[in-house]
């Protein structure tokens, strides 16, 4: 039997005593790649919450590869999206090295094998030149390059990654979207990534997972991010314009319901 990576079920999930997300289902497969896309307030944190189960539900199942989903699996790797810089006099592999499980004393306990997976997650995110630097001295981009390695100690299976593109500049999201998708495929890894602008995610996506007025919809990208699709899962006039290459989802009124960045970079969509 072939048992999804992921599997939501009849879920309902609610944050300071209001429903966010109500009776929502859907199954990610193994090795997928998946844009988590919705408006600001959706509930894209809060559904990844629930996958980490940090989120009681209300209702409903959720299961990471068939097992009922517990806080502190290290099959699930996750990047947060409030990404406080912390310890920024630490070099680049002490900041991922404290990411490691089995810290003693509060300081990274590595021993010969925790070096090596710490080296291996640099090499991995080709971040082998920032080991060195102080992360105070490093670039925004180049900091999500060492939180990505940070996620990939455990060697998860399944990896949540919130906003891992925002405040790049459009040539660098879709050279990091392109990069986690060559990790996610070379680490046979499902992952799920939310962002506020489908246009660096296109191409690369198996899977689009829309959040709007509490519900849920996962398709491809040409069977969700359509004007009927859109509109019927916001209940109101949405619009999907291709232009340039690029996709634009605006609601009624003018208002975009994603916010779309210029991306010269992005693929054509067909
Ligand atoms: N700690 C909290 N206490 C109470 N309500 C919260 C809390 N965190 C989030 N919410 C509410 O839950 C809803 C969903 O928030 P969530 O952070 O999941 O959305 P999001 O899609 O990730 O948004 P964004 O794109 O702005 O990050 C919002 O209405 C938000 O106001």
């Amino acid at each position: 039997m072939n048992i999804p990576a992921l599997e939501v079920s009849h879920v309902t999930l609610a944050r300071g005593g209001q429903v966010v997300l109500q009776d929502i289902s859907f199954a990610v497969p193994k090795g997928s790649f998946v844009g988590v896309l919705g408006a600001n307030g959706a509930g894209k944190t809060t559904v990844f919450r629930a996958l980490l189960g940090l989120e009681p539900l209300q209702s409903g199942t959720v299961t990471v590869q068939g097992v009922p989903v517990h806080q502190g699996n290290p099959k699930v790797g996750y990047m947060p999206q409030m990404r406080k810089l912390v310890g920024g006099q630490l070099t680049g592999w002490s900041m991922v090295a404290a990411a490691r499980k089995g810290q003693k004393w509060g300081l990274p306990w590595c021993g010969r094998p925790g070096r090596a997976a710490v080296d291996a997650a640099l090499e991995a995110v080709d971040a082998q030149d920032l080991a060195k630097k102080p992360v105070a001295s490093l670039s925004g981009g180049q900091r999500q390059r060492l939180l990505l390695a940070q996620t990939l100690l455990d060697d998860p299976s399944l990896l949540l990654l919130d906003e891992p593109l925002a405040s790049l500049d459009p040539a660098r999201m879709r050279e990091t979207a392109a990069r986690i998708h060559a990790l996610a495929q070379a680490r046979a890894m499902t992952v799920l990534m939310s962002a506020h602008d489908i246009n660096p995610l296109l191409g690369l996506m198996d899977h689009v997972l829309y959040l709007a007025r509490g519900k849920a919809l996962l398709g491809t990208v040409d069977d969700v991010i359509t004007t009927e699709a859109l509109t019927a899962l916001y209940n109101a006039p949405v619009d999907v314009v291709r232009a340039g290459g690029r996709v634009f989802v605006v609601a009624e009124g003018g208002g975009a319901a994603l916010q779309p960045h210029d991306c010269t970079g992005g693929h054509t969509h067909a």
